[in-house]
């Protein structure tokens, strides 16, 4: 049996001033492993349906679950809980903290989470650099690095707490070809070689196209999901 990491379940986003939903009936499933893409138009909801699946946004209609966890109406402090524990997010500007080296920015997130000891989670840390072939800017500040050195330094971020998910908003939107062919590559490693389950909202067709499933969107409504 395969075992769902994520469920939509008929999601209806509005915004105020706006006569026609942003999100209209958006039902679908990740499966633990997954590779999937979310594709569509510029604003045919993408970002804003990924921010209701990452517990961001609570303004919406229908139901949100994280393995098997009915995650709609709960509490902010859960919810913030929920996003420490169990999704890993990646976006398309990194978000680093130029006053912490590269080894401290990934560490965060665990120091936050309080589950290992330092040590524990320095050599995590240092296993994920390697592992993304970063081993040498461990010491280094984030404004030493280059764009795509950064966002693969936002990559280890995302992993360190070994998340159930990881969720992108165009992770490869402010890279060149050969770094966006490099963060392609390790997100389908992750998966294919750790069983990581990737939710990657992109406009690249290249990066869509190589994913397991495209689940395609148009004007707030899923018109395709790939199975
Ligand atoms: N805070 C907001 N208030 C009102 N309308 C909004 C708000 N945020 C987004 N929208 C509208 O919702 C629609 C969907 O926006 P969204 O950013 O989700 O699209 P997108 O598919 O991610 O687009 P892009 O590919 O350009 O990033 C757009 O029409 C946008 O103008």
């Amino acid at each position: 049996m395969q075992q769902t990491v994520l469920e939509a379940r008929h999601i209806y986003k509005s915004f105020k001033d706006q006569n026609t939903p942003v999100l209209s009936d958006v039902s679908f499933t990740v499966n633990k492993g997954e590779f999937v893409s979310i594709v569509g138009k510029s604003g045919c909801g993408k970002s804003t349906l990924l921010y209701v699946l990452s517990t961001m946004d609570t303004d919406y209609e229908g139901e949100l679950l994280i393995d098997g966890e009915l995650l709609t109406g709960k509490k902010a402090s859960r919810l913030a809980q929920i996003r420490n524990e169990k999704i890993g997010f990646v976006f398309q500007f990194h978000y680093l903290l130029n006053e912490f080296s590269v080894l401290k920015n990934i560490m965060l997130p665990a120091m936050k989470l309080n589950r290992l000891t330092e040590k524990e989670i320095e050599e995590n840390a240092t296993k994920w650099l390697a592992d993304l072939g970063l081993e040498k800017a461990a010491q280094k500040f984030p404004n030493q690095l280059s764009g795509g050195e950064k966002q693969r330094v936002a990559i280890a971020r995302a992993l360190i707490n070994d998340p159930h998910i990881i969720m992108g908003d165009e992770p490869t939107g402010n890279l060149d070809k050969k770094n966006s062919g490099i963060v392609f590559d390790i997100f389908k490693n992750l998966a294919t070689q750790y069983n990581q389950t990737l939710l990657i909202v992109t406009h690249d067709p290249e990066f869509a196209a190589g994913t397991q499933r495209k689940i395609e969107m148009e004007d707030g409504k899923i018109i395709s999901q790939g199975r």
